[in-house]
């Protein structure tokens, strides 16, 4: 191990504020970084306690409090406000470590003001060397390969084991849910958790090819079928799909016609190309997908009840998104990662990004808030990592009403993409002073105090608070 004081040089010369609390939550240590961003002498740091912090109104949310209930690791962006009465945004996150009996016996906490990494990332980006910073973007074949599935609501876990286990079996899945719900990526997973999972899912949708070319795609054909047939012949995708998974997509957009010839195949695993006098034996595990109610397809006729019956051994129904909003910020926050690495960029969402995709009811579901996440990465400002764009825009007025403006009052670049049109130096500066005015009264029992906080006068204080409604 190298010596203290080598690993003290080199802990005083990292950028972000690092200090070690003990069991009890007194500082024990810190890097000058911390000290810089505090604005303290390492001695009046080190009679600091974590735990005294809240309630002196010094951090309104204390990271190592909250990893210390927790018991592990935890990341929070939180307001300072330091000794010298001056304030600021960081970025912290406290690690537990802990001692042989399983307590924590030490939390390490990092921190970094948010404004100046994002002066250090600006600054980064005007020096920028193309050589240097340039990441390749996935290609599609890379990402598609594996598809991560994120499921935190309970509603998704709970769809996710039950595929886990019917993965194991042979026997048909009938996934059903709206469009944009994940039901490809589903049976994607349950093939990947199958004994099939070395041979092939073959993906046909229904409702992409009109009857007669569906027809020959499923069943292949053989030399001089049809006119137009290739003169070689070709296997059909249910031929394909022999060893493998066959998934049919959008199953109730398949014509009534070969609806029949499909549940045959689907009884006697057995299929026979167009032309040909011979049928084929095929080993097949069937996966299908609908994004309408077969059962109400079958009572307007449109769908085969004994093929709707054939098809429905395991259902397997895919809840919308706006049921299951749980999902929603893991996703975007998930997507956004993806584009970030795509177009080689360093973003993240704000809360009130965040909140406003909550409060949306996604109609389109996971493909559309995908797609609004991509918009947002290409369309958000160079050089500010917090992307705060207003999404009335793109999501319409009424989707994000209900949501408010929580933004950094000193960030006026981030108050300014908020609301562009009505953003003048008065409307910025009033913005600030009921920000300022509400966390004062926040902190003190009277109006008096907050007066001797911000070194007014008292009437002030009751005027304004008047004037902003607080
Ligand atoms: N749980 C998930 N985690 C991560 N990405 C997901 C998840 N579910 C869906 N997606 C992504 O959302 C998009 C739409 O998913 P998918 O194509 O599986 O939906 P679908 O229900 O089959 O839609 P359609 O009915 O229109 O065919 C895809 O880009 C997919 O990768």
């Amino acid at each position: 191990m190298a010596n203290p004081l080598l690993m003290a040089e080199i802990f005083d010369n990292i950028n972000e504020g690092i200090y070690i609390l003990n069991r009890k939550g007194d500082y024990i240590y810190c890097n000058n970084a911390f000290l810089k961003m505090v604005g303290a002498t390492r001695e009046e740091a080190l009679r600091l306690n974590a735990f005294q912090l809240i309630p002196e109104g010094q951090v309104s949310v204390s990271v190592a409090v909250t990893a210390f209930t927790e018991k592990k690791k935890v990341s929070v962006v939180n307001n300072v406000l330091t000794p010298k009465g001056y304030h600021y945004r960081q970025l912290a996150t406290a690690t537990p470590i802990f001692g042989s009996g399983g307590e924590v016996e030490y939390m390490l906490v990092e921190t970094v003001r948010l404004d100046l990494l994002a002066k250090r990332y600006q600054q980064a980006i005007l020096y920028e060397d193309d050589s240097t910073i340039e990441v390749p973007a996935l290609s599609p074949e890379r990402t598609r390969a594996k598809e991560t599935i994120i499921a935190d609501s309970p509603a998704m876990q709970a769809i996710l084991q039950t595929a886990a286990q019917v993965a194991q079996t042979d026997s048909t899945v009938l996934i059903s849910g709206e469009t944009g719900t994940g039901k490809e990526v589903l049976a994607k997973y349950i093939h990947r958790n199958s004994s099939r999972a070395d041979a092939p899912i073959i993906e046909i949708n229904c409702a992409a090819l009109p009857e007669n070319l569906l027809e020959a795609e499923l069943f292949g054909y053989t030399k001089g079928a049809f006119t137009g047939a290739l003169n070689t012949g070709k296997p059909g995708l249910i031929e394909a799909a022999h060893g493998g998974t066959l998934f049919l997509d959008e199953i109730n957009s398949l014509p009534l016609a070969l609806q029949g010839k499909f549940l045959r195949v689907l009884e006697s695993h057995k299929s026979k190309r167009l032309g040909a006098v011979e049928e084929q034996e095929i080993d097949f595990r069937l996966l299908a997908a609908t994004n309408q109610n077969l059962k109400e397809g079958v009572l307007a006729g449109t769908f085969r009840a004994d093929l709707y019956y054939r098809l429905n051994v395991i259902p397997l129904e895919l809840p919308p998104l706006r049921e299951r909003r749980e999902d929603i910020a893991p996703l975007a926050t998930f997507f956004l990662d993806y584009y970030c690495k795509r177009y080689s960029r360093t973003k993240v969402l704000s809360r009130r990004v965040i909140e406003q995709l909550k409060a949306y009811d996604w109609p389109g579901n996971i493909r559309e808030l995908k797609n609004v996440v991509e918009r947002l990465l290409v369309t958000s400002a160079a050089g500010t990592l917090e992307i705060y764009q207003d999404l009335a825009p793109l999501l319409g007025e009424d989707a994000v009403r209900s949501t408010s403006p929580e933004i950094y009052p000193a960030d006026w670049e981030a108050f300014y993409q908020f609301d562009p049109e009505h953003f003048s130096l008065k409307a910025y500066m009033e913005f600030c002073e009921k920000h300022v005015l509400a966390d004062a009264l926040k902190r003190c029992p009277s109006s008096y105090k907050a007066a001797a906080l911000l070194k007014t006068d008292q009437s002030t204080i009751v005027r304004k608070r008047k004037k902003y409604g607080l």
